[in-house]
């Protein structure tokens, strides 16, 4: 029986050396330093780092199928190194190029991988949720990305696991079905399943993720729920930018203060940028008034996830986070065999 209080996934300390290598004399490197994370029942825990950051090395020790240099790793209670046919069947995974066998159909190919579980989802509901009956006939190799997409996801649900990794979930699907599957994710969340979501897509971490975890170069650099890492985000990052557009060669003079550039950014074009106060917002609506100016278009930005994903990636993680300094590019290690 699981014990729902106790994270579904709790990785403590993770490290990983891959080689050895000929282009390091023989050396052994290290692609993971230090990843801790945990994923809770009922959440979608993210994975957030740029392209080679670690963290398909991190989910694939997670699952069991790369072995660990160091730290630990408890899967539903289970070491994954050790993990046998009955963990595996409690845990879905959808990988990032599909995994799917070319020659398939399908509903068919569903069908199938619904037959290995005990209790599986149904089928037809699945197929018709995901909209795969569109082209059910389809063999996989025939199947656009964003198609082979949604068939892997409902691959990875099928057996009703209690654990879901999602690798990149909505790379090449497109809007409609994008939201077709932030509804199902949340929906599985809603019903209890410890969701880790792997992504460089910080706009996917930013819709779906209840906590966030955030990898640079093997090491965590900091983690918190979205609005916790929007907070914790330097002063620099609260820089907000209002742009507009109207006729072109405004005098911008009245709404200019110390600390806030105001613009013409292309004719017609302008930009407020700073740390924008309301105050400044009713000067700007003065300003406008003044002159009986409607702008043709207004928009206010403020920082995003993106934000403090760059800041921390760049060097500024012991800002978004207290104890976790930046770091250095991958360590080499003595000699040795991953
Ligand atoms: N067997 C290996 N030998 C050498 N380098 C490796 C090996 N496996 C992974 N790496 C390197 O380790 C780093 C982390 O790889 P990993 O695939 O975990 O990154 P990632 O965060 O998942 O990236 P992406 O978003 O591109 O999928 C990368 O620089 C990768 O090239």
């Amino acid at each position: 029986m699981t014990n729902t209080n106790s994270p579904a996934l709790d990785i403590s300390g993770l490290i990983k050396d891959v080689g050895p290598l000929a282009a390091l004399d023989g050396r052994m490197k290290r692609i993971v330093s230090n990843i801790s994370l945990q994923a809770h029942f009922g959440a979608v825990t993210a994975l957030l780092g740029a392209n080679g950051a670690g963290k398909t090395t991190t989910i694939e020790c997670a699952q069991g199928l790369q072995t660990r240099t160091g730290g630990t790793i408890s899967l539903l209670g289970h070491d994954p190194a050790r993990g046998d046919a009955a963990l595996r069947a409690r845990v879905g995974v959808m990988l990032q190029d599909g995994g799917l066998p070319p020659a398939a159909r399908p509903v068919a190919l569903l069908r199938h991988v619904a037959g290995l579980y005990e209790n599986p989802l149904d089928v037809d509901t699945l197929v018709d949720r995901l909209g795969i009956g569109e082209f059910s006939d389809t063999t996989v190799r025939r199947l656009s990305g964003g198609q082979k997409q949604r068939v892997a996801l409902a691959a990875s649900i099928l057996g009703n696991p209690e654990v879901l990794f999602l690798d990149e979930p909505s790379a090449g699907l497109d809007p409609q079905s994008r939201l077709m599957v932030f509804e199902l994710i949340r929906e599985l969340r809603d019903a209890g399943k410890a969701i880790i979501l792997t992504t460089h897509l910080l706009d996917d971490a930013q819709r779906l993720a209840d906590y966030v975890y955030i990898v640079d170069k093997g090491e965590t650099v900091a983690q918190g729920t979205v609005p916790e890492l929007l907070e914790r985000s330097t002063a620099a990052l609260k820089q907000r930018e209002l742009t507009f557009e109207s006729s072109p060669g405004l005098d911008l003079a009245g709404l200019e203060r110390p600390g806030l550039d105001c613009t013409e950014t292309r004719p017609g074009f302008y930009r407020l940028r700073g740390t924008l106060e309301a105050g400044d917002l009713e000067r700007f609506g003065a300003w406008c008034a003044r002159q009986s100016l409607m702008p043709t278009a207004l928009h206010l930005a403020s920082q995003s996830l993106e934000d403090v994903f760059l800041a921390v990636s760049q060097g500024g993680a012991a800002t978004a986070q207290a104890g976790h300094p930046a770091s250095d590019d991958s360590v080499e290690t003595a000699k040795g065999n991953s």
